[in-house]
């Protein structure tokens, strides 16, 4: 059970302020940054339990009253590969449309792109992989042919004027072929781009990744992807999605990935731990003067009732920090 929710304090939120003069007379972070909220999609798509259809809704409902801009709600994958996400077009149907606020949904192929877009889907996200052996356990296909997928989709995406995305997985390892080169990631980067994803996200999805490893992947794929249009999703496995999203920013980075109390993992990615935690990443990003118009407090909120829903503890360090205060 989630402890009672204590505000969090005026004197943090001023120490946040006092360290954003600090930092941004440095000028190497962005004035402002984009969160993808994917707790609903990654966060749950794991869970073992089915987690009743209302209670998705509402907590996307919640996530928009928190003021995320993007909110990944569902995926359109087969149920029979992920039980969870079965209830996807209920979900897509149920939740509030906030003006301002996108909702994107994973297609894995085309049925799940037709079914997306029958279910009112604005726009979607598709999902690569920088291992061979990873492609084949996630999406039953090489990573050539999950290409063709992709491509197929983007084409009828880009023709109906619905946005896509696209993930990459695996980009600083992976559970099954160990090391990912740099240059294998930079190489399907430029491929899914020139597909016609306006955004990559590059996802370390066992969270095996060092700030260091990012660098150099980061170097690898900024000569083949402008770097407004990546975006990066950590998993915090190691403990390493803050340090990891902190080098991607220093980069130049604008776009980051996470997921509200820190939920998720992927089900073909065996010993992948949740996501990089929202509120831990908003904490942050306030104390550096990041602009992300994400209401911490109401954020808090959503963690709670998520973490009350699944009866656990979430997994971000600000929620269980605010909740002893
Ligand atoms: C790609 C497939 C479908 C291939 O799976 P397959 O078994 O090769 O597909 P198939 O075409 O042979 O179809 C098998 C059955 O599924 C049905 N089916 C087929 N497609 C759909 C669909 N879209 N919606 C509903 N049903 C579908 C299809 O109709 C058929 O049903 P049957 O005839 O046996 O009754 C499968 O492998 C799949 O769904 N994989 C998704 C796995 C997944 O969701 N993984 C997690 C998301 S990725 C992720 O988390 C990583 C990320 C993005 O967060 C970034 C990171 O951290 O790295």
């Amino acid at each position: 059970m989630a402890a009672a929710r204590m505000v969090l304090p005026q004197r943090l939120v001023g120490l946040a302020s006092l360290r954003a003069v600090s930092t941004s007379s440095m000028g190497t972070f962005p004035n402002r940054v984009k969160i993808v909220e994917v707790g609903p999609r990654d966060g749950l798509q794991n869970e073992k339990n089915i987690v009743p259809t209302p209670v998705k809704i509402k907590l996307v409902d919640m996530l928009s009253e928190a003021g995320l801009p993007v909110i990944e709600a569902t995926s359109f994958v087969s149920p029979k590969w992920v039980p969870q996400m079965a209830d996807h077009t209920e979900v897509l149907k149920g939740i509030q449309k906030f003006p301002g606020i996108s909702y994107p949904v994973l297609v894995p192929n085309w049925k799940g792109f037709e079914a997306a877009v029958a279910a009112g889907a604005k726009e979607v996200s598709v999902f690569g992989a920088a291992s061979e052996l990873f492609s084949q356990k996630n999406v039953n296909s090489s990573i050539e042919e999950s290409f063709q997928r992709i491509d197929a989709i983007s084409k009828a995406a880009r023709a109906a004027g619905i946005p896509v995305r696209g993930y990459i997985s695996c980009v600083l390892g992976c559970p099954y072929e160990g090391k990912i080169s740099p240059a294998k990631v930079a190489e399907v980067s430029k491929r899914m781009y020139s597909m016609g994803c306006y955004e990559i996200s590059l996802g370390d999805t066992i969270g095996v990744g060092t700030p260091g490893a990012m660098r150099d992947m980061l170097s690898a794929v900024m000569h083949e992807v402008p770097l407004a249009a990546l975006a990066v999703h950590c998993h915090d496995t190691y403990g390493q999605a803050l340090a990891n999203t902190l080098m991607a920013l220093q980069m130049g980075v604008t776009v980051v990935d996470s997921s509200v109390a820190g939920l998720g993992g992927c089900p073909y990615a065996q010993g992948a731990s949740g996501n990089l935690a929202t509120e831990d990443l908003v904490y942050m990003l306030a104390g550096l003067g990041i602009h992300t118009g994400v209401n911490i407090q109401k954020l808090l909120e959503a963690g709670d009732f998520i973490c009350q829903a699944l009866n656990r503890k979430s997994s971000s360090k600000v929620a269980q920090a605010s909740c002893k205060l």
